[in-house]
């Protein structure tokens, strides 16, 4: 007989899979809760996210990647033993994956948070790959204008430097970045990461694997970096409500600003609205979805899935 409180486990897949409540008593396991300082951190950071989820789906899955990072960090330390070499502290790197408005920041910000709480952690700096972007010039050259977020869209020899910079102990790194309130890059601007703990890099992309490109000696993807990974993953319809309610709201918010690329968005009535973030998301971020993000689910660490109101319903961890 199967035991509803064990992780389900099977031949085919790769994965250890959680129901919510499974994941939720882990906690028990290795007590933990959030303290006062934390429940600031995180209303300092502006989420709306409900703390139940957070204790519940969050913190073990902080704690378990804090362990993560020691396990490596020991790693790293037999491997400096064995070649008779320094030690050098290496940063630990976290990919976060997913669809446009699946919840990726959200995930990303409240990791970075909660992660900064553990012993050996407290220096955590987190990127998005939007600042590797080609800017519009560029991509208006290339004739990819409306192709932002496909993997051609991106600057990836600059990201796969940049990460490959702050791994190596660099002292400072920087990063150029990106605005969604001009929809473009930001001249002169630059985002400087100075040997963290922990590098979270967070993107529509950076779960792809790297291609041999003929001729090309170094193929090395983002993805190459990471000690671990999570794909958060929904309903497409789901992924579609969230990003359309994301778009009415942007009306009263950044669209409302004249300096907005998208000003003209702010006086569409509602259901103009609805119409624009629909279309936008079948001719743009939907084939996307299925063309180049969703394919990289499998290759995660972790995946979080997620219900109808941005509630973990199932936890999918890689077996070791
Ligand atoms: N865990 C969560 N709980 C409640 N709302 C969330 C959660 N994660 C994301 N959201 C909301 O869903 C929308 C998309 O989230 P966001 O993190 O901006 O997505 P992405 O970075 O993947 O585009 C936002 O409006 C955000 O406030
Ligand atoms: C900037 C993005 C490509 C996301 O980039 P990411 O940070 O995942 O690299 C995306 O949010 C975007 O603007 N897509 C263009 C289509 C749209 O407006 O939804």
């Amino acid at each position: 007989m199967s035991d509803v409180s064990r992780p389900t486990i099977s031949a085919e897949s790769p994965y250890l899979e959680f129901s919510r409540a499974q994941w939720a008593r882990l906690r028990d396991q290795h007590p933990m809760s959030l303290g006062l300082n934390d429940v600031r951190r995180l209303r300092g950071a502006g989420e709306r996210i409900d703390l139940a989820e957070v204790e519940e789906v969050y913190l073990p899955l902080s704690r378990l990647l804090n362990f993560y990072v020691g396990a490596t960090a020991g790693l790293h330390r037999v491997t400096s033993d064995f070649l008779g070499e320094r030690p050098e502290k290496t940063p630990f790197i976290i990919g976060v994956a997913g669809s446009v408005a699946v919840g990726k920041s959200t995930t990303a910000r409240i990791l970075r948070e909660l992660l900064a709480r553990w012993e050996g952690t407290p220096r955590v700096e987190l990127i998005t790959t939007d600042g590797f972007l080609f800017p519009n010039a560029e991509l208006q050259r290339r004739g990819i204008l409306n192709r932002k977020g496909f993997p051609e869209s991106y600057d990836r020899r600059s990201l796969v430097r940049f990460v490959a910079e702050v791994k190596s102990g660099k002292q400072e790194v920087s990063a150029p970045v990106y605005s969604h309130l001009t929809y473009d890059i930001v001249e002169g601007e630059r985002v400087v990461v100075r040997q963290p703990d922990v590098l979270i890099v967070e993107g529509l992309n950076v779960l792809q694997p790297s291609q041999a490109i003929a001729g090309r000696r170094n193929t090395l993807n983002v993805s190459d970096y990471f000690d671990f990974s999570v794909y958060v993953d929904a309903r497409e319809s789901d992924i579609r409500r969230w990003y359309v309610d994301r778009f009415l709201g942007l009306r009263q918010t950044a669209f409302a600003d004249p300096d907005s690329y998208f000003h003209r968005y702010a006086s569409l009535t509602d259901e103009q609205a609805v119409d624009r973030a629909n279309q936008i998301w079948e001719e743009i971020n939907l084939p996307n979805l299925v063309e180049n993000v969703a394919p990289t689910r499998s290759r995660a660490t972790l995946v979080l899935s997620k219900g109808g109101d941005h509630g973990v319903s199932r936890v999918s961890l890689r077996k070791l």
